[in-house]
């Protein structure tokens, strides 16, 4: 630190009257720099190293007067994550240090030493807001407003690499690298709890960490659809434009909302296009591929696959093990007392296979019964604390399960499903078995495709379409697929 910042810094304390500053600036040791650093010691521990690396971390406290800390942010989108997420804990280590702290001021200055500049509409977080000042939001109504809070716990080092997730992984990679990417949009479909947020989220932070003066846009297809009606409300659609237009990556979840939404279809349309001219990064998510969102328009389809569309697959014995694991030191770290006994992540690993979320749920779930209750967590507690989820588990119907009951229904050989015959007496049934597999599994199709003999998955698509156009016409193998879904559900 140059003598000129020191002594500038010591004049915003000289400022400051109260018990605390008038204590270090007696003894002649502090300068903001000196608070700010004993400050993060405690917000490191408080909000845990992950969410202070990305966040607080790259702020710089410039000011303290008259209960306003101000700071110098890189980006406007971390001082408003900030403000939203952990004003309070910086107001309280503040204060801990010297007089109450009650408000938080930013402004924007990117890195590499260039003064401050006021934001057009500093963020201003207070704890208690006078009667005649706003409420602890965010003043500025720009481009972070628009879309969704970003989760700090969802970053490529919390996310688990296996087989079933490692192209969708390298492609996220390379994404949030920036600079030229050889496949706008990127399209990640997967079915439920597999992923898809967590890894767009991933590239937000990193593409952000980056590239800090870039903004980034993640919301989902709802969100997009509110704000576009709002837009239309409010006669603000030039706005709306502007906006989402002048982001650097634009990041859509959950796309299949907009399907059969005529004309938000026909914003998001023009947005991509505008986007994709100027070369700016799209990620989008779906619970399945383009070309299956029903409702969606063929254009619309057409553009989502220009780009790289990777399928995060149903997870592996191994990668739910490993994410046991991860999450399980990552609890150890806040409870290093935590005792898990021998084979309890791997019954729960093989046991339950539905998706992510649900083997998190479990895992969370155990953590606060024996922390509670101060037990290890033993193979039996596990099955006694978790008995409700292990059951639903249990009643989960496998491809197997379905290729086997629909080849005894219609008297068919079980090798027949994955063979080549075409005749219809084996054709048909095979279809039927397709279709329930889609029905009844959250396999994607291309996997269901590898289970039918190693078949593309728009083989699998023909299958399914053709099962369902038939049983609106054909009563009795309508009857006969109720049948099936009935003996294989029970
Ligand atoms: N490979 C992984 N490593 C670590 N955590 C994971 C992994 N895959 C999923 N998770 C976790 O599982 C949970 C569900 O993931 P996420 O919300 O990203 O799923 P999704 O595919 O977007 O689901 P949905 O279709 O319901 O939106 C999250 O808490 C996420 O952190």
């Amino acid at each position: 630190m140059t003598i000129a910042k020191r002594d500038a810094s010591r004049k915003k304390l000289v400022g400051v009257t109260g018990r605390d500053w008038g204590q270090y600036e007696s003894r002649g040791d502090m300068t903001m720099e000196d608070i700010w650093g004993q400050a993060c010691t405690k917000l490191e521990q408080a909000v845990g190293p992950n969410n202070f690396n990305h966040w607080i971390k790259p702020l710089r406290l410039t000011a303290l007067e008259d209960g306003v800390a101000r700071f110098a942010s890189p980006t406007r989108f971390i001082s408003d994550w900030v403000n939203r997420h952990f004003a309070n804990e910086i107001m309280v280590e503040l204060s801990r240090l010297g007089p109450q702290v009650d408000r938080l001021r930013f402004e924007i200055a990117p890195k590499g030493g260039v003064a401050p500049v006021a934001a057009e509409g500093d963020a201003v977080a207070t704890t208690a807001p006078a009667a005649s000042q706003p409420a602890a939001r965010p003043v500025s109504a720009a481009k972070s407003d628009l879309g969704a809070p970003l989760d700090p716990r969802f970053t490529f080092s919390n996310f688990v690499v296996g087989k079933p997730n490692e192209l969708a992984h390298a492609a996220a990679r390379r994404v949030a690298e920036g600079g030229p990417v050889g496949f706008n949009p990127l399209f990640l479909y997967g079915g439920v709890g597999l992923g898809k947020t967590h890894l767009m989220h991933a590239i937000a932070h990193d593409y952000q960490t980056r590239h800090p003066m870039a903004q980034v846009l993640y919301l989902s297809a709802e969100q997009f659809m509110y704000r576009f009606v709002q837009a239309l409300r409010e006669s603000t659609i030039m706005d709306f434009k502007g906006m989402f237009r002048n982001v650097n990556m634009l990041m859509v979840d959950d796309v299949q909302f907009i399907a059969g939404k005529d004309s938000t279809q026909e914003e998001f349309f023009h947005t991509f296009n505008a986007l994709v001219d100027q070369g700016k990064q799209i990620v989008i998510s779906a619970d399945r591929a383009p070309a299956e969102i029903k409702g969606l328009e063929e254009r619309i389809k057409s553009r989502l696959s220009c780009g790289l569309i990777v399928d995060l697959h149903p997870t592996t014995y191994e990668l739910r093990l490993g994410i046991l694991q991860s999450k399980t030191e990552s609890f150890r770290r806040q409870q290093p007392d935590l005792e898990i006994g021998h084979g309890v992540l791997e019954f729960l690993a093989h046991r339950i296979t539905t998706n992510v979320r649900v083997l998190e749920g479990a895992l969370q779930r155990l953590f606060a019964h024996a922390s509670l209750l101060r037990r290890e967590i033993t193979l039996e507690v596990a099955q006694e604390c978790l008995a409700d989820i292990l059951r639903t588990n249990d009643r989960k119907i496998s491809i197997d399960d379905i290729q086997r009951k629909v080849a005894e229904h219609y008297n068919i050989r079980l090798a027949d499903m994955m063979g080549p015959k075409r005749a219809r007496n084996v054709a048909r049934p095979r279809q039927i078995a397709m279709y329930l597999s889609k029905q009844l599994t959250s396999r994607s199709l291309p996997e269901i495709g590898r289970r039918f003999g190693g078949r593309d998955h728009t083989t699998i698509m023909h299958g399914v379409r053709k099962i369902e156009e038939l049983s609106t016409e054909d009563t009795s193998l309508a009857e006969d697929i109720a049948m099936l879904k009935r003996l294989l559900e029970a």
